[in-house]
Formats: C-alpha cells, sequence, structure tokens
C-alpha cells in the first residue's frame, strides 16, 4: 500500500489491514487511525510507539501478556498469527535441539513467574542463539526495565509489520 492508499482507508479497513501490527491488540490500531493522514511509513509508526509510549506501566504489561511465548505451547500447536508463525521461523525456533527447547522452556517459564508476562523479543532480528542469550540476560533485570525493554522489542516488531503492508518509500 501507498501511504495514500493507507489515508483513504475507512476505518474498518485500517483495523483489517493494521489490526494485528502490534499483536493481538488492534485497541493500539483503533487510536492511532485517528491520527490519519500520515506523510510517510516513519510517521505511521511513531503514531504507535507514541501510542505505547504513553499507555501507563499496567497498559504496557497488557501489550507483553498478549504475546505468545516463543516456541512455546501455542506455537507447537501451530495456532500461532500468520505473522507470529513467519516470525518465530525465520528465528529458526522451529528447528531447535531437544535441549534448546527444553532450556527455552525452562527460561521462559521463569520469565513469566518473575515478571508475570512473557519473554518478548524481535525474532526477525534475532535468531534462536540471540533469543536464548537475550532471555537469561534480562531474566536478571528489573520489572520496570523488562516492561519498557519488552515495549521496545514490540515497536520493533511492529514497524517490520508495516514493512510488509506500507510501501518504505511512498509519501506525501
Ligand atoms: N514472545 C515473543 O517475542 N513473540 C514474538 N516475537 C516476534 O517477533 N514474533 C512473536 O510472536
Amino acid at each position: 500500500l501507498s501511504i495514500a492508499e493507507v489515508n483513504q482507508l475507512p476505518f474498518e479497513e485500517f483495523i483489517q489491514i493494521f489490526g494485528n501490527v502490534v499483536e493481538h491488540c488492534s485497541l493500539c490500531a483503533a487510536a492511532v487511525w485517528r491520527n490519519c493522514p500520515f506523510s510517510n511509513i516513519q510517521n505511521l509508526s511513531s503514531a504507535f510507539n507514541e501510542f505505547m509510549d504513553n499507555l501507563p506501566m499496567i497498559g504496557k504489561e497488557g501489550i507483553l501478556r498478549l504475546h505468545p511465548d516463543l516456541a512455546g505451547r501455542l506455537a507447537m500447536a501451530g495456532a500461532l498469527t500468520q505473522e507470529s508463525t513467519k516470525e518465530q521461523a525465520s528465528a529458526g525456533l522451529g528447528n531447535m535441539s531437544t535441549d534448546e527447547r527444553e532450556k527455552m522452556s525452562r527460561l521462559n517459564s521463569q520469565y513469566k513467574e518473575k515478571f508475570g508476562f512473557p519473554f518478548v523479543i524481535c525474532a526477525r532480528q534475532n535468531k534462536k542463539e540471540a533469543i536464548l542469550k537475550g532471555l537469561e540476560e534480562r531474566l536478571n533485570n528489573s520489572m520496570d526495565q523488562e516492561t519498557l525493554t519488552g515495549v521496545d522489542e514490540v515497536k520493533k516488531i511492529c514497524y517490520l509489520r508495516l514493512l510488509d503492508i506500507v510501501d518504505k518509500n511512498s509519501k506525501l
């Protein structure tokens, strides 16, 4: 889509197209729509980022809680959204050894036990080794730190999903 076409979308179509650029959180798109018209993809991406930044901590935690685990139960059951399925596959999470899978599952459980929301990282920018390393390192962070770090990763995931939809070079 060109940015001009994005700006022409009625609300319902905007939600159909952008409703999952933040995983399972169409509220973000519903809020961002009001900032139409957008001058380019960066401007659209900033609108999503600002909405997320302006949420209270409890709202940020809610965005993280809406994310599926990496290589978790849903992934094993093939029950991920299209976007998540592609992203998790691109990180090589589909072909982990038994040891890697057990380690990922154990660390994910520890992480969720400590923070109350899943470990979130942009899987398109991290292979499985970096994801396991990130999990181990970030486990030592504080709740507030991890809430903000997780949202930063959601912003990266969101931008890459926008790139799949909106022509990067189109501008008003
Ligand atoms: N828990 C997660 O980090 N989930 C995900 N990261 C991605 O990039 N795609 C996901 O589904």
